[in-house]
């Protein structure tokens, strides 16, 4: 579950990319993230996984306050949360295996664990038998299926994704898209900020608008609202 309660965000420059964001999203939602450029949809996501942290408010992640947790807990936080990125973001002097194997590494499971789990969940996202290919070997439909592999190899009860489709042709992104679902489904929570108006109209969640910082819409089956 993630809760934020009277959230702001002042970039150093002082932008005030948010302004008192309240919002609950439960677990196993499907959560949309809209709204127009520069609006402040990645600073939203970006406080979720701790990359960025807010300025006032308090944002709770299964139930702990991620800004008063201690830095040694910061893994656990993120062990939580998979990430995916419109640039897919693969190490590019890494196999596929070793791109999805590392983000086990880096929790310190064992050898024996990561050579079980990376091709359970490689097979997942379609992709079983690219396991020696390297990321500039492969398109970017399977690039992004790498990524998401790589966010999905700790088990993590939330997925964010920035824009996961920006970089896809629209049969792709659709692929990726059910992909998603199929997560979502297993009781996984998606959060996803995007600017596909057809697959937030046809793939029909909970949207959440945002514009100048602020929470302008909330409805669920929602639809995408704006022109592109
Ligand atoms: N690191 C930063 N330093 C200063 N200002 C920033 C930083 N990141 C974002 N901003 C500003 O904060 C505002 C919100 O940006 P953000 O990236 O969250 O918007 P967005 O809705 O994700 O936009 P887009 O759809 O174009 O990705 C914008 O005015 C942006 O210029």
């Amino acid at each position: 579950m993630i809760e934020m309660f009277d959230v702001w965000k002042t970039y150093p420059n002082g932008v005030n990319a948010l302004q008192g964001i309240n919002i609950k999203i439960n677990r196993s939602e499907f959560v949309y993230v809209v709204g127009p450029s520069g609006a402040g949809k990645s600073t939203f996501i970006k406080l979720m996984y701790r990359e960025e942290k807010p300025t006032k408010g308090e944002i709770f992640i299964n139930g702990f306050n991620v800004d008063r947790i201690k830095e040694r807990q910061i893994p656990m936080i993120r062990r939580n949360i998979g990430v995916v990125f419109q640039d897919y973001r693969l190490l590019p002097n890494l196999t596929v295996y070793e791109n999805v194997a590392f983000a086990m590494e880096v929790i310190e499971a064992s050898k024996s664990k990561i050579r079980k789990r990376v091709p359970e969940v490689l097979e997942l996202v379609g992709l079983p038998d690219k396991l020696k290919a390297f990321p500039n070997q492969l398109s970017g439909g399977e690039q992004q299926r790498v990524a998401l592999a790589r966010a999905l190899v700790n088990n993590p009860s939330i997925i964010i994704a920035d824009e996961p489709t920006g970089n896809l042709d629209p049969d792709t992104s659709w692929e990726i898209m059910d992909l998603f679902e199929k997560i979502n489904f297993s009781g996984t929570t998606v959060v996803m900020a995007t600017h596909n108006r057809e697959i937030v109209n046809q793939m029909r969640k909970r949207v959440i608008a945002i514009e100048n910082g602020q929470v302008v819409r909330d409805q669920q089956r929602g639809e995408y609202g704006y022109e592109n």
